[in-house]
């Protein structure tokens, strides 16, 4: 209570400190210490919300967990650790999700200041709008690696959190993935693939079986016809090979040319989930499939198959969960075999066990599914000449960890509660957003304040007065089912969309249960949504309208079915808008330094520090982002040992709401009663707790998990 001892706080502050009410939005590695800072600064009216419960890997990090508490709810065991500095202070812990529609405006308008501790994109756009809409000031927040950020986002005085466009992140083509992997981390996303195939929710860009309509081994046919080289297959070749494997699956073609694969969990379990059925099929013949794709080995070395009776001939074990506790080792091909069968023998009792259309969600915490990924990840990679890499470091990049820093995580903690006081006095022109970086800059700052507050983008889509978007979308084959739940859901990040067209006031999608199901399958182009039309989108909840200009292209194979066009003053890099201070600033900075890129959207500038608002994209480095973490991930140089780099297999262009996988129903916490009941214990993190927890609250999840991985 140290700051609640007079004299701390100027007078004036310490009363608008003990009137006031806050919320802390995420109770992970900011939160809990955004908690303690105002709990022990005199704040005694607070209120914080976090979906997850505790993993032992939290622990290091979230100071207000212990080892106890594994399995917990976050929100519930920060409110009771953070009551022991203050019991006299009034903590309401919710164990739920912020995007749950039992928190509207009304719900925000009661806080005199939000301070927001997130790692996801689609949560925080979520809350920018609730507190745009709810006229609090909003306090966001940020780390990545060493590096963080604290920017107040106030409407009409500053820019929000979607002023600036995000930029796209990086993806790899399918048939890169499907069928010539050239890194460890195609393998790795194959793999998360094949999982889901298997038991998780499988999505029709995640196939994993050869690409036999890839561009390249069309050619290879081809050449094949016209030279008569031996080897080459042609498409039709090609199809009737898989025809003849009735256990690869069908492929379904709906309507709008999607390709929806139906049979390939079907047949596992049709196979009793048998280890070197699936490994042969797996490994061996897609791979002989790809073979006969002449043309793509020509310039690349061809794959070679493997066969699990030359790693694991009968009688020898092929269940050796030990191996699977070496993390740190590279795996031999017997020994990922070996572990493959002992996930899969898991995973399948665990799937089986399912009810219904449920699925299991891959989770890098879940110990089976996470040995999966790994071992299939490196079979794969043998087969095609990659790298392999020990599980530990297929964890870190299939699960986009950025090694979270403790130290980064307080110090920017400490600037949003610093942030919060400023709020409370209403001095705005001093909650300029500041950046923790590695380094100090040329100026010897550690902390990087920016030059000025940013104010309001006038063409910002979410906070300007008439917020519009272009849409480029193949409107003859989209449906207004994928309009809602690709563009309005998952894109824009709206939580229950209604449309209509003004012109005609045709109502194209209703919010209302079963009041446009009957148009909902039907394409775009069907409903006279054509080039030039405009809609109107509608969230009541977010209280959030938006015009949506339609503009038509005919996509191709590759391309995506859809792209949402920022305006295009929106476009421009926030480098462009730096105040000339800012701009001196770089220049006095060495061609050395400038090479050292900060985590920050404000791209290669080294004095500007991690972004959580994305601002912009450094030119010319290889910019990766995790939108778990919502950070920019950037690979650096080797020698620049002293900043973060980090490999992530998050491809997608649009951001999974993570939201969805782990929500709880809403409920006000006051007492104790555990979430999670099966925790074993083990004094290492992956083998123990976290597993069977995650799975337990996973299966109990209301709603499906949404991973989207773009790879066209
Ligand atoms: N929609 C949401 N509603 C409520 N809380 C959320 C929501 N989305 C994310 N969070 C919470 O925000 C917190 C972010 O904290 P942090 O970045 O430290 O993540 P973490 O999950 O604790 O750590 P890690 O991802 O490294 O394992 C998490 O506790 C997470 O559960
Ligand atoms: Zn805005």
């Amino acid at each position: 209570m140290a700051a609640a001892i007079d004299g701390v706080l100027p007078s004036t502050l310490q009363e608008l400190v003990k009137k006031s009410k806050v919320l802390v939005v995420g109770a992970g590695g900011i939160g809990c210490e955004v908690l303690k800072n105002l709990v022990l600064s005199g704040f005694t009216d607070i209120e914080i919300i976090d979906l997850d419960t505790i993993d032992l890997s939290n622990l290091n990090r979230q100071f207000l967990f212990h080892r106890e508490h594994v399995g917990k709810s976050k929100a519930r065991v920060a409110r009771e650790s953070a009551l022991s500095f203050n019991p006299d202070a009034k903590i309401t812990a919710y164990h739920d999700s912020v995007t749950s529609t039992d928190y509207g405006v009304n719900f925000y308008k009661k806080f005199d200041v939000v301070l927001s501790a997130l790692d996801n994109r689609a949560a925080r756009i979520h809350v920018n709008r609730m507190c745009l809409n709810a006229d609090v000031p909003l306090i966001e927040s940020g780390t990545a690696g060493y590096s963080g950020q604290v920017e107040l986002i106030k409407r009409g005085l500053t820019q929000c959190y979607e002023c600036t466009p995000k930029e796209k992140q990086r993806s790899f083509p399918g048939c890169t993935i499907r069928n010539t992997p050239s890194e460890p981390i195609h393998c790795i996303v194959w793999a998360k693939h094949l999982f889901n195939q298997l038991f998780g929710e499988s999505l029709d860009d995640e196939d994993i079986s050869p690409d036999a309509a890839d561009p390249d081994a069309q050619d290879a046919a081809v050449s094949a016809d016209s030279d008569g080289a031996g080897g080459d297959a042609t498409p039709k070749e090609l199809d009737k090979e898989a025809e003849e494997k009735p256990k690869d699956g069908k492929d379904d073609v709906t309507d709008n040319g999607n390709v929806v694969r139906i049979n390939t969990r079907q047949w596992a379990k049709d196979c009793n989930y048998d280890a070197g059925t699936l490994f042969n099929k797996f490994f061996n013949e897609d791979i002989n499939c790809l073979l006969l794709m002449g043309n793509l080995w020509l310039k690349r070395r061809a794959p070679v198959p493997v066969q699990w009776d030359t790693l694991l001939p009968e009688g020898k074990s092929d269940d050796n969960p030990e191996i699977a506790k070496q993390h740190h080792k590279v795996w031999s091909l017997e020994e990922c075999a070996s572990v493959f069968a002992s996930a899969l023998k898991e995973l399948s009792a665990s799937f089986l066990k399912l009810e219904g259309d449920d699925t299991l969600s891959w989770d890098k915490d879940d110990q089976p599914a996470m040995d999966f990924v790994a071992a299939c990840a490196n079979v794969r990679s043998y087969i095609f000449n990659i790298e392999r890499k020990s599980r530990f470091e297929i964890k870190s990049m299939a699960g986009n960890i950025i090694p979270a820093i403790a130290t980064t995580n307080a110090i920017t903690a400490g600037i949003s509660v610093l942030r919060a006081f400023n709020v409370l006095e209403a001095k705005w022109t001093q909650c300029i957003t500041v950046y923790a970086r590695l380094r100090l800059n040329p100026r010897n700052q550690f902390l990087v304040p920016d030059a000025s507050l940013p104010g309001p983008n006038p063409d910002c889509s979410v906070c300007s007065k008439d917020p519009a978007i272009t849409l480029k979308i193949d409107t003859k084959r989209m449906t207004i089912r994928d309009l809602r739940d690709e563009v309005l859901i998952k894109t824009l990040n709206m939580v229950k969309p209604d449309v209509e067209v003004p012109l005609t006031s045709t109502v194209l999608l209703s919010s209302e249960e079963g009041e446009t199901d009957d148009i909902e399958g039907k394409l775009l182009s069907e409903m006279n949504i054509v080039d030039g039309v405009i809609l109107k989108a509608d969230d009541f909840f977010q209280n959030y309208e938006l015009r949506i200009i339609i503009s038509h292209f005919d996509a191709e194979r590759e391309d995506n079915l859809f792209e949402v066009v920022a305006q295009a003053k929106q476009l421009q890099p926030k480098e462009e808008e730096q105040s000339k201070e800012k701009v001196e600033e770089k220049k006095e900075d060495s061609e050395k330094s400038a090479k050292k890129r900060s985590a920050n959207g404000g791209g290669d500038a080294p004095d500007e520090g991690p972004s959580t608002s994305k601002r912009s994209k450094p030119a010319d480095v290889d910019v990766v982002e995790d939108d778990d973490d919502d950070c920019l991930l950037i690979e650096e140089d080797e020698d620049e040992a002293d900043t973060v780099a980090v490999a992530t297999d998050k491809l997608s262009v649009q951001s999974p709401p993570k939201v969805g996988t782990k929500r709880k129903p809403s409920e006000v916490i006051e007492d104790n009663d555990e979430d999670i009941t099966e925790i074993m214990d083990s004094s290492d993190e992956e083998l123990a707790g976290p597993t069977k927890c995650k799975r337990t609250r996973l299966d109990e999840s209301l709603s499906q998990p949404v991973e989207v991985i773009n790879i066209d």
